[in-house]
């Protein structure tokens, strides 16, 4: 396979999307040029909301052909249009030929969250000071234990399932169901896992029964009633959504744990929650906070 790279500005970006597409481009990825550079630009979205910006200022767009006939073609093609004003050819350069799956496997490690609480995917040996761990596979639902926002959860799920028992749990918005697998694995007496997403409402299935752990898992709707520990790694915006709704699910003396959350979000999110619960930091890492509350 043979990839062709160009670089454009933002606002050519759609259109030459548009264009690989009619070329028959097997696939197009799009990269902040400036990456790893002073001049490197995060754009940060949420679902609902709209995308802050389209692309980056300087955007470098990688179109895959399978042959180099047909990279060069598209080049010569996509030179000669209007819209290509301001955008240039960086190159045509063949793919070597890899083991796609050992390299992806290669890219995730042991993941640990204690000292003694590893993540471990299933084609790696356990860590010998490992005493707890969840085995676990990249798929299709967000939850690894490679993101902050999980890594906070679970350490608070080991470090309060250890020293004060977690009770009933409610896992809302499982993804993969590492959460609800680690409550369960740090002593849950019962756990409910949900999504809106049914394809991790499966994998948290899958990845349960791949963990011999017992849990229920479902679309939202399967929340029912209180439990003593409410966890939910969403993002902000949702999260101000579910406040009612999450703080309804927390038993007399129970706990609400909130990530997904960056920390200049903590303010709003305290605000969101004040007729029901006070919310305070409890962990952050990277940029990114657990904030949890006590009924
Ligand atoms: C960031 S992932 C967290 C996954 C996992 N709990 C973890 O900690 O790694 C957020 C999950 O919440 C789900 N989600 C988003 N909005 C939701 C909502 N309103 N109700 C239930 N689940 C939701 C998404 O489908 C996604 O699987």
């Amino acid at each position: 396979m043979y990839e062709l790279t160009l670089l454009c500005p933002e606002e050519r970006v759609d259109v030459l999307g548009e264009a690989f597409d009619a070329l028959d481009a097997l696939s197009v990825s799009v990269e902040d040029a400036d990456a790893q550079t002073e001049a490197e630009q995060a754009l940060f979205g949420e679902p609902g909301m709209p995308a802050p910006r389209e692309a980056w200022q300087r955007s470098r767009v990688t179109a895959l052909f399978a042959s180099q006939g047909a990279a060069e073609e598209a080049a010569r093609l996509l030179a000669a249009q209007d819209f290509f004003a301001g955008c240039q050819v960086l190159g045509v350069a063949e793919v070597p030929e890899q083991d796609w799956v050992r390299l992806t496997q290669s890219q995730f490690d042991p993941v640990q969250i204690t000292p003694e609480f590893w993540i471990v995917p299933t084609w790696h040996e356990l860590p010998a000071q490992a005493r707890q761990s969840i085995r676990l596979d990249p798929g299709m639902a967000f939850g690894t234990g490679t993101h902050p926002t999980t890594r906070m959860c679970l350490r608070w799920i080991a470090g309060q399932g250890s020293a004060h028992g977690l009770g009933a749990v409610l896992d809302y918005g499982c993804g993969s169901g590492i959460l609800a697998i680690g409550a369960a694995k740090f002593g849950a007496d019962a756990v409910d896992a949900v999504d809106i997403d049914p394809a991790a409402v499966q994998a948290t299935e899958d990845n349960a029964r791949a963990n011999g752990v017992q849990l229920a898992a479902g679309l939202p709707e399967r929340a029912q009633g209180e439990y003593r520990t409410v966890l939910a790694n969403i993002l902000a915006t949702p999260l101000k959504v579910l406040a009612p709704l999450l703080c309804a699910h927390v038993a007399p003396g129970g706990h609400l744990v909130l990530a997904g959350i960056l920390e200049r979000q903590a303010d709003e999110l305290k605000e969101a929650y004040a007729p029901w619960l006070q919310l305070s930091v409890a962990d952050s890492e990277d940029g990114w906070i657990l904030m949890v509350a006590r009924r």
